[in-house]
């Protein structure tokens, strides 16, 4: 492509704007090779690698023991949350580690009543170091409607059906799952900045946390820099990922302080008030391309953090240098988010709440603010419900086939290549006008169905 058509990122957000995806567009480059060779592993910090670049983010309406499970079996991240005590937190984390299946079963398996009153016994159990071609074949091969998955210590700490394999078979083929140096699942946990929190971090990495996030909406913090200081003294070998920032101002002080990975976003998340009630963040696509410029260069990830609404979003966050994107609302109404499904005008929905809004803080994040000697609480998030998706097992591999898509359009045929474009100002980009991102949506039906997969 001619150099002088479009503009190059470095031009584009070097002009006093704050953009965020939907105001820019790419141009498209040249291709010659096809989807299915697009290479989308990534690391989600220093020494934490992915095969694909999704993270479930430390929401207590996104990330527990399934959702962990299943990010992991994917190839991408949880990082569960810590909206609730430290030992239940921890459990959380070791509860995913426990297994290689894709899934946490919903059958209760602690009851008053000793098992065998009401459960024949299993006439052969599987190891929870099965992965689900390992359980699947054994219940095949013994005719089995059920198998107990137990632990090395002897521990049933599942239950594996012939229904679970039936519907794990109805999903796309599982890729390369993200396995830690112990052979076990990797997942994230999130910590916050005060003195309790070391405690937390503690237990968290004797569950066999694979990385840490302090999680802030403002992460260029004294408390902050003191926890990353403590924690990478304390637990050199583990990777801590600060944030949030959104300025190369904030993510120099915490590169100097030792993190290994950057969450970036102010304000972008689709519960987040915080623009609104302090008046401070930046666009989303503008955070995440000023950030990663400087982040690169110390060879630091970077996260784009809130704001993924589809796959042309998760596009754009990544060719603007973000090694991974972290989301919210994307996950949160699946099958794996915590929580039942209910029903609102006839829509099957799932809760989804910020971390910041009144009903989470009172929930347990409460211990932040009750030792604060300001005791106001004032919300910076809602509650709010999203649509049933189904299983992430599903759409997740659908969404990495179109942003697949997106990088061969691009041509770029790795995150790595997508990067070089971007230094090289090889990738070019422009504006949309209010008109233009009409034009580029759905327009002029009458009426429609959009079924995506
Ligand atoms: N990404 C985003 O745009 C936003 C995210 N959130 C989410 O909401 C949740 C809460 O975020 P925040 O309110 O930023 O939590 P936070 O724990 O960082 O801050 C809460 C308050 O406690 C203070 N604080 C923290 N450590 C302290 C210490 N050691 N001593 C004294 N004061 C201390 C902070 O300065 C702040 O006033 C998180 O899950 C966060 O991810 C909230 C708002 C925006
Ligand atoms: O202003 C905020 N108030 C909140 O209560 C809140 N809770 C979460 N977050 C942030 O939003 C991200 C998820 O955003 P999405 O739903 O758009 O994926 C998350 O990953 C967080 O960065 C919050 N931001
Ligand atoms: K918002």
């Amino acid at each position: 492509m001619a150099a002088d058509d479009g503009f190059s990122a470095a031009r584009l957000f070097s002009q006093g704007v704050s953009y965020t995806y939907d105001d820019v567009i790419f141009l498209p480059g040249f291709i010659d090779f096809p989807a299915d060779a697009v290479d989308l592993s990534t690391r989600l910090s220093r020494r934490v690698p992915l095969s694909i670049p999704c993270v479930a983010s430390p929401m207590d309406t996104v990330s527990e023991a399934a959702m962990a499970a299943a990010m992991a079996s994917l190839g991408g991240v949880a990082v569960v949350h810590s909206n609730t005590e430290p030992r239940a937190q921890a459990s959380i984390v070791r509860a995913a580690k426990s297994r290689r299946l894709p899934f946490v079963s919903s059958v209760p398996i602690f009851s008053p009543a000793p098992v065998s009153e009401y459960m024949r016994p299993a006439p052969r159990s599987a190891s929870a170091s099965f992965d689900f071609e390992q359980a699947a074949a054994l219940l095949a091969d013994e005719g089995l409607d059920y198998a107990p998955l137990v632990s090395e210590e002897g521990e049933v700490i599942d239950l594996i059906t012939s229904k679970d394999v039936e519907r794990i078979r109805s999903y796309p083929k599982l890729g390369k799952p993200s396995l830690g140096a112990d052979g076990k699942f990797v997942v994230a946990a999130s910590i916050g900045t005060r003195e309790d929190d070391k405690r937390r971090l503690e237990q968290l990495i004797q569950a066999g946390a694979n990385a840490i996030v302090i999680d802030s909406s403002q992460g260029n913090s004294t408390y902050q820099l003191d926890m990353i200081k403590y924690a990478k003294k304390t637990f050199p070998e583990v990777d801590l990922i600060g944030g949030n920032v959104v300025t190369i101002g904030q993510a120099q002080n915490l590169i100097a302080a030792g993190v290994d990975g950057l969450r970036v976003g102010m304000g972008s998340g689709s519960i987040c008030t915080t623009q609104e009630v302090c008046a401070v963040g930046r666009g989303q696509a503008t955070a995440v391309y000023k950030v990663a410029s400087y982040a690169k260069d110390h060879n630091v990830p970077v996260i784009a953090d809130g704001g993924i609404s589809y796959s042309g979003h998760i596009v754009k966050a990544l060719s603007l240098g973000a090694s991974t994107v972290m989301m919210g609302s994307f996950l949160a109404g699946s099958h794996e988010a915590p929580g039942a499904y209910e029903y609102k005008d006839g829509h099957r929905v799932k809760k989804y709440r910020g971390m910041g809004s009144l009903e989470a803080m009172t929930k347990g994040s409460d211990a932040r603010y009750l030792g604060d000697t300001l005791k106001l609480k004032v919300a910076q998030g809602v509650v709010g419900a999203v649509a049933d998706k189904g299983s992430v097992l599903r759409f997740i591999p659908y969404t990495m086939q179109a942003v697949k898509q997106g990088f061969q359009d691009l041509g770029a045929s790795s995150l790595q290549s997508a990067h070089d474009l971007l230094r090289a100002e090889t990738l070019r980009l422009e504006v949309r006008t209010g008109a233009a991102q009409v034009e580029g949506g759905i327009h002029g039906l009458v009426s429609y169905e959009k079924k995506s997969f």
